[in-house]
């Protein structure tokens, strides 16, 4: 397994961090939308019409993010931005809780009541939700997710897996990662895009989740984490990376392209060896 040298963001008060998240996924909006729209202009040997939908399709911010704490970080840190270019972005989810979209326990439910709705942009980002219609049916509600990423992803035109611009991760004390659990069988998933997950170890039981190839593919990955119950969590995942939590193998499998958000709490525990760390907004 590789050994790499995490980047950090530190904050010693934790109420700068959904600022510093938002500037952070303002940069990679601003970095994606300008090489995509260079790309596809200079496309010069494909037909008009083709020309066209490639453009269409590579001129956008394609994000997924998972639930928990990092919707209010979302809300608190975008919502009164005026350089996101909502029009812009499909967002996904990472993963699913199999419940109604009115539950609390909606990921979706709860970034529509917390985000989508007070969007006040006139054009409103293409939100990409599992369907409602299967929560019974876990397999046929991935198989259906699966099937949406592919049709906006391309895999006819031979995309092996899908390439987020940006994954907005949390992470839980137990160190899963979107809806893959520590030793769940659905961790070892080489193939699908996104797989149904059933008993899950914390409620409710079944959702669904993309794979950790598509989480290890993506442009960029970045996990915000905060909260002394995460501390003991984030220190494994730094420094013991052969335990091969969830976390860690995104850690390590997407390396070089990942940036952790953690508050001072949930760095307790890694303070104390923090030279190892590169902290890129330290203490000050
Ligand atoms: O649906 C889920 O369970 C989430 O997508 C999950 O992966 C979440 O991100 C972590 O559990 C962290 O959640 P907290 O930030 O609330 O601790």
């Amino acid at each position: 397994m590789t050994t790499t040298v995490p980047l950090i963001y530190a904050f010693p008060e934790f109420h700068g961090v959904a600022e510093a998240v938002a500037d952070h996924i303002v940069a990679a909006q601003n970095m994606t939308l300008y090489n995509n729209l260079a790309k596809s202009s200079s496309a010069a040997s494909l037909g008009a019409t083709a020309r066209k939908e490639r453009k269409q399709r590579e001129t956008r911010f394609k994000v997924a993010i998972s639930g928990g704490s990092l919707i209010k970080i979302l809300r608190e840190g975008l919502l009164d931005r005026e350089d996101i270019e909502w029009a812009k972005w499909d967002i996904y989810f990472a993963d699913e809780r199999l419940v109604p979209f009115s539950s609390p326990e909606s990921n979706y439910g709860q970034a529509k009541r917390e985000i989508f709705d007070r969007i006040t942009a006139e054009a409103k980002p293409n939100i990409y939700h599992i369907d409602e219609a299967l929560l019974d049916d876990p397999d046929e509600c991935a198989d259906a997710y699966e099937k949406c990423l592919i049709d906006n992803f391309a895999r006819k035109d031979s995309v092996k897996l899908p390439m987020f611009d940006l994954l907005l991760l949390g992470c839980a004390p137990d160190g899963h990662v979107a809806s893959l659990f520590p030793q769940h069988p659905t961790l070892r998933e080489q193939h699908a895009w996104c797989v149904a997950v059933t008993e899950a170890p914390k409620p409710p039981a079944n959702r669904i989740t993309l794979t950790i190839p598509v989480l290890c593919h993506a442009h960029r990955v970045t996990f915000v984490v905060e909260g002394a119950t995460k501390a003991p969590i984030i220190k494994t995942i730094m420094e013991r990376p052969e335990k091969g939590l969830p976390s860690s193998i995104v850690n390590d499998g997407a390396a070089g392209r990942v940036t952790w958000f953690v508050d001072d709490l949930a760095l307790t525990d890694v303070f104390v060896t923090k030279k190892k760390y590169k902290f890129l907004i330290s203490e000050s």
